[in-house]
């Protein structure tokens, strides 16, 4: 039987704007994604079973029909154009609650796997489409490439950041993006710029300070990263990032995290590694042929 294995990465919001609120409670945001090489690994195997979707092992605390790889894949389903199950195992290496958009990217990972294996035929703007349907984070895992995000974070427009080392940290606490964007303190009025600017400018993250005074860990953590330079929150956190331009720098700053902190150097990535070994898993099939 036919099986796709892909990584399903991470993401860093290399700055994130607050420019409004939508009549529905979403916000409106300007941001830039870059993908980095910090990933969960999944697997994905046609069945003949009867159990349409299988997962292994389930992810704790997370029931079945609540995750988003499920979600995802119950989207696909009427598109199928063969009658096969699917069994999807996962290595989940991303931290939740991080602002590294974990789950988004496993949902992502799921449309672009299962659009190939049932042959659904969807091009990327309808997987994206669905996806968004699962969170606001889905689609810049479908587009594939980093982007200045604007809407709620779905107009995707490439852009081409410079791909540095980064030390990414994650104190000891997760963060529910919804408390965040319901603070009273939350700034929601951050001028829109251009995205001729988008690179350029030294951009901030309207949640910062919000997280900084809910959740100590954070706190602590952005002041110990902030001592080595530019420390920066992802999504709503709780991961904090910070840029180098030698490996060597990034592990030594590593070595020195307390050890009550999770950290990972990683590089950040202009193209997503999900559609790097989608391409290749591809161009192989054809070669068979
Ligand atoms: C903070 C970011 O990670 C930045 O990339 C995303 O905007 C969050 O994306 P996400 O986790 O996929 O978010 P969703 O699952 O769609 O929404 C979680 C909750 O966050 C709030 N939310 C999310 C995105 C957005 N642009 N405005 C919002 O107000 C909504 O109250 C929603 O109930
Ligand atoms: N496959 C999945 N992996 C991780 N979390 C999932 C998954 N499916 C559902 N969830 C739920 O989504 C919540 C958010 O997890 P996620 O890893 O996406 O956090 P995050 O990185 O903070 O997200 P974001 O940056 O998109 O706000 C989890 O607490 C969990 O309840």
């Amino acid at each position: 039987m036919t099986s796709l294995a892909l990584p399903s990465p991470a993401k860093l919001n290399l700055f994130l704007h607050i420019t409004g609120q939508r009549e529905d409670g979403y916000h409106e945001l300007q941001t830039v994604f870059q993908f980095i090489d910090v990933a969960d690994h999944m697997h994905f195997s046609v069945t003949d079973s009867d159990s349409l979707i299988s997962l292994s092992p389930e992810i704790p605390g997370v029931p079945f029909e609540h995750n988003l790889i499920v979600k995802a894949a119950r989207l696909l389903e009427p598109y199928r154009s063969n009658n096969t199950g699917i069994h999807i195992e996962i290595d989940k290496c991303l931290p939740m609650g991080g602002g590294i958009g974990g789950g988004s990217s496993n949902a992502a990972t799921t449309l672009l796997a299962l659009n190939q294996l049932w042959q659904c035929h969807l091009p990327l703007e309808t997987l994206a489409a669905l996806g968004k349907q699962l969170g606001a984070d889905v689609p810049i895992f479908v587009f594939g490439h980093s982007a200045f995000a604007e809407g709620i974070g779905e107009k995707l427009s490439k852009v081409e950041p410079e791909t540095p080392f980064y030390l990414l940290l994650k104190p000891n606490c997760e963060v529910p993006t919804g408390q965040i964007f319901t603070d009273k303190y939350l700034t929601r009025d951050t001028p829109a710029i251009r995205i001729s600017h988008a690179l350029k400018l030294e951009g901030h993250n309207d949640c910062l300070e919000v997280v900084r005074r809910l959740y100590s860990e954070v706190d602590e953590a952005f002041l110990w990263l902030q001592q080595f330079g530019d420390a920066k929150l992802t999504g709503t956190g709780a991961c904090l990032f910070l840029a180098f331009d030698s490996i060597d720098e990034a592990n030594r700053v590593k070595a020195a995290v307390p050890d009550k902190w999770q950290a990972w150097v990683c590089r950040g990535c202009n193209t997503s590694p999900t559609h790097n070994a989608l391409n290749q898993w591809i161009a192989s099939q054809h070669t068979e042929c």
